[in-house]
C-alpha cells in the first residue's frame, strides 16, 4: 500500500488516496481511498473504525462504495476503499451551479440521473433489511464529476452507531441528522426503512436545489417544531411538478404510507420519460441587479 494523498478530513481521520496491489509482486496497481484512523484513538473509536469496514463488508452493488480490505496489524489502522474521484454529491452540486460567466453545466436528467442511482442503492439496502439512517448528499460520492458519473451511498458512521447501541454517546441531539429525519425518528427514536425513504426525500429536495441547506436558516430545534406541525420544504426554484410530489410522499407523516424504494424507482422512471420535467430548466442563477 502507498498512500499519495489527502483526499479530504473524515469524520474520523484523514481519507488518502493510494495504491493497492493485491499481490506484493503484482504489476497491476489500483487507485484506491484508504481511510485511516488516528494514532491516538480510544479503543472505542478502534471498535467503531472496524464495525464500520465490516458493515461495508457486507454490500456489493453499483450503487454502494466498494469494500476492500483492512489493515490492523499495524499503525495507522486504515480500510481500502474503492476510489471516487468526484469527491462528495453536495459539494459537485454546489460547483456546477449556472455562474454569469458559465451556463448551466448540468441538465434536470443529469440530476435525476443522481437521484436514481442512490435510490437504487436505497432498494439494495431495504432488500437485505438495512437501515442506514443518514441519507444525505454528504454522504454520496461520484465517481467522477464528468458525464457518466456514477453515485455511491459512501458513508455507514450512522448505522455502524446503532450495532453500538449508544447513540447518543456524541453528546446528544447535536450528532443527530435532524433535517432528514421523520418525525418519528426525532420524536421516539423509531428507525424503519421508511426512516431512509424521508431522508432520500430531503437528499431529492438537495439535489434539486444543487445542493442547498435544507430549511435554510432554521435551527434544528425550529424544524422539529416545524414538521412536527405538518410543515415541509417547499418546492425548489423550477423543480418539476412531478418530482416535488415523489418528495411529499416521502414525507408523510405516517411511515407506512410512504413509498418503497421500489415504487419511488417506477415514479422517478416515469419522470424520465416525461418530456416535460426532461427539458425543465435548471434553477437559473440570478444576475445581481445592474448596479446602474
Ligand atoms: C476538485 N475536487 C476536490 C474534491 N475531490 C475529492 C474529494 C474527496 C474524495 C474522496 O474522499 N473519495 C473517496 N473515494 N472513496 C472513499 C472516499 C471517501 N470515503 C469515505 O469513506 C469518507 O469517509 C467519505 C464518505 C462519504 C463522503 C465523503 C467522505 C471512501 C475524492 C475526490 C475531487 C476533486
Amino acid at each position: 500500500m502507498i498512500f499519495c494523498r489527502a483526499l479530504g478530513q473524515g469524520a474520523f481521520g484523514e481519507v488518502y488516496q493510494g495504491l493497492y496491489r493485491h499481490r506484493a509482486g503484482d504489476a497491476v496497481e489500483m487507485p484506491v481511498a484508504v481511510k485511516t484512523l488516528p494514532h491516538l484513538s480510544t479503543s472505542q473509536a478502534e471498535t467503531d473504525f472496524l464495525m464500520e469496514a465490516l458493515i461495508m463488508s457486507k454490500f456489493k452493488h453499483p450503487n454502494i462504495v466498494h469494500f476492500i480490505g483492512v489493515c490492523f496489524d499495524q499503525h495507522p489502522r486504515f480500510i481500502v476503499i474503492e476510489l471516487l474521484a468526484g469527491g462528495d454529491l453536495k459539494t459537485f452540486l454546489r460547483e456546477a451551479r449556472p455562474k454569469p460567466d458559465r451556463a448551466a453545466s448540468l441538465t434536470m436528467k443529469d440530476l435525476l440521473s443522481c437521484i436514481v442511482d442512490v435510490a437504487k442503492g436505497c432498494k439494495y439496502m431495504e432488500e437485505n433489511r438495512f437501515i442506514h439512517r443518514d441519507i444525505a448528499a454528504r454522504n454520496c460520492l461520484l465517481t467522477t464529476k464528468g458525464p457518466g458519473r456514477v453515485v455511491k451511498i459512501a458513508d455507514f458512521g450512522m448505522a455502524r452507531d446503532i450495532y453500538r447501541a449508544d447513540y447518543y454517546r456524541k453528546g446528544g441531539k447535536a450528532m443527530l441528522p435532524i433535517k432528514w429525519m421523520p418525525p418519528e425518528a426525532f420524536l421516539d427514536g423509531i428507525f424503519t426503512t421508511k426512516t431512509d425513504v424521508w431522508s432520500f426525500g430531503v437528499l431529492m429536495w438537495e439535489v434539486l436545489s444543487m445542493g442547498y441547506m435544507p430549511y435554510t436558516g432554521c435551527a434544528n430545534r425550529e424544524v422539529m417544531q416545524l414538521v412536527t406541525n405538518g410543515g415541509r420544504l417547499a418546492p425548489p426554484t423550477n423543480c418539476p411538478p412531478q418530482l416535488y410530489a415523489i418528495m411529499t410522499q416521502c414525507w408523510q407523516p405516517n411511515p407506512e404510507e410512504r413509498p418503497g424504494f421500489g415504487l419511488i424507482l417506477e415514479r422517478l422512471g416515469y419522470c424520465m420519460q416525461d418530456p416535460d420535467v426532461k427539458r425543465a430548466p435548471l434553477p437559473v442563477y440570478t444576475k445581481p441587479p445592474s448596479s446602474e
